[in-house]
């Protein structure tokens, strides 16, 4: 185990405003501690790459302090930058190169030479099941091949903190997988602390110990997915509307004991009730009493989404895939069609 004394990443009250006034960090706060994988979690446009810019060095914030491994990103960031690894959404491998040759390229970038190098090298590629394609140009791998490289270029100097930034967008959901397993291991192997964006809620739900939602440029909730989600009362209702409703609906509802939290949007109704499965007879007899007839009803423990719709008071919604998967993911749910 590597010894970092305090957390692996401190960042307190990040600003930072672009040009045309748009503030992409309006105070953004967190802790990462060493060994444990921290999930940021927002849709496009929240904040996450700036704030991974800022904790790589790369950029600047206008107010707010950051560390990394104790280092401070503004004062120090040379040795900030000996002690991270960083996996951008775009691939750093040279393409025309062999994956063995840009892991040797970039090991020799920090300062690593001789036996030690190919040695470190020839761990990567078995860790990353590469070694058959070593000596294959970049350019040939699979999606899911080009990005393990990519993380695995990311760890030859072995940091102490690792960023990855969206790993696993446009993968397949077998590479997506495999790739879940290889960073949990990271973790729990070698101590690493491991710092992810995602916009998927599957992945931060999986794969992150602790995860801070952040929207418009502010961490809104944090906490261990399941904390996060046991801190939701009750179970949440959904409907499907046949045609698009108004505010009628939130009345009817909000009038049946139990039933709180009620948002309408288009044929989409979600709602909280203590009790969902009990709750269902009483809403569909209510809402059929009104004439608003529904497709179909489920009743499912918290989601990640519940608790995005919780604290941004909207449904995640990033992209369709992600919504697809966290509902099929989705803890015992019972689906009613009506
Ligand atoms: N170089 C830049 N110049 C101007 N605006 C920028 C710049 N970089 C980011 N922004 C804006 O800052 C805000 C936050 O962007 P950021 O890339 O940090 O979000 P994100 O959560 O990482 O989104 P994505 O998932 O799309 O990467 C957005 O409104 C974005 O348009």
């Amino acid at each position: 185990m590597r010894d970092i004394p305090g957390p692996a990443v401190v960042a307190e009250a990040l600003v930072k405003t672009y040009p045309g006034d748009v503030r992409a960090l309006d105070g953004l706060s967190l802790t990462v501690q060493p060994g444990e994988v921290f999930g940021l979690l927002g849709p496009n446009g929240a904040g996450k790459s700036t704030t991974i810019k800022i904790l790589t060095t790369l950029a600047r914030p206008d107010a707010g302090t950051a560390t990394v491994a104790g280092f401070d990103v503004l004062r120090e960031p040379d040795r900030v930058r000996r002690v991270i690894g960083v996996v951008a959404q775009r691939s750093g491998a040279d393409p025309a190169a062999t994956g063995r040759d840009n892991l040797m390229l970039q090991g020799r970038l920090y300062g690593l030479s001789g036996v030690p190098l190919k040695r470190r090298v020839a761990e990567l590629l078995d860790r990353f099941g590469l070694t058959d394609a070593a000596g294959r140009a970049v350019k040939t791998y699979s999606g899911g091949m080009q990005r393990r490289l990519d993380v695995a270029l990311g760890l030859v100097h072995r940091p102490q903190v690792l960023f990855l930034d969206e790993p696993t967008t446009g993968l397949d959901p077998e590479a997506r997988a495999a790739m879940w397993t290889e960073i949990a291991r990271l973790a729990a192997d070698d101590a690493l602390a491991v710092v992810l964006t995602t916009h998927y809620l599957d992945e931060a739900d999986r794969l992150a110990a602790r995860l801070a939602i952040v929207d418009a440029g502010r961490v809104v909730a944090d906490g261990a997915p399941e904390t996060l989600k046991g801190e939701l009362r009750g179970d949440a209702v959904h409907l499907r509307l046949r045609q698009a409703a108004g505010t009628e609906v939130a009345t009817v509802l909000g009038g049946l004991p139990g039933v709180r939290e009620i948002t309408v949007d288009g044929v989409t109704v979600s709602a909280r009730a203590d009790d969902g499965a009990a709750a269902v007879p009483g809403i569909l007899a209510a809402l059929d009493r009104a004439g608003v007839p529904v497709a179909s009803v489920t009743v499912a423990r918290p989601s990640l989404d519940d608790v995005y719709l919780r604290y941004t008071g909207r449904r995640f919604n990033a992209d369709k895939t992600a919504d697809k998967t966290a509902e099929k993911t989705a803890a015992n749910t019972l689906e009613v069609v009506a």
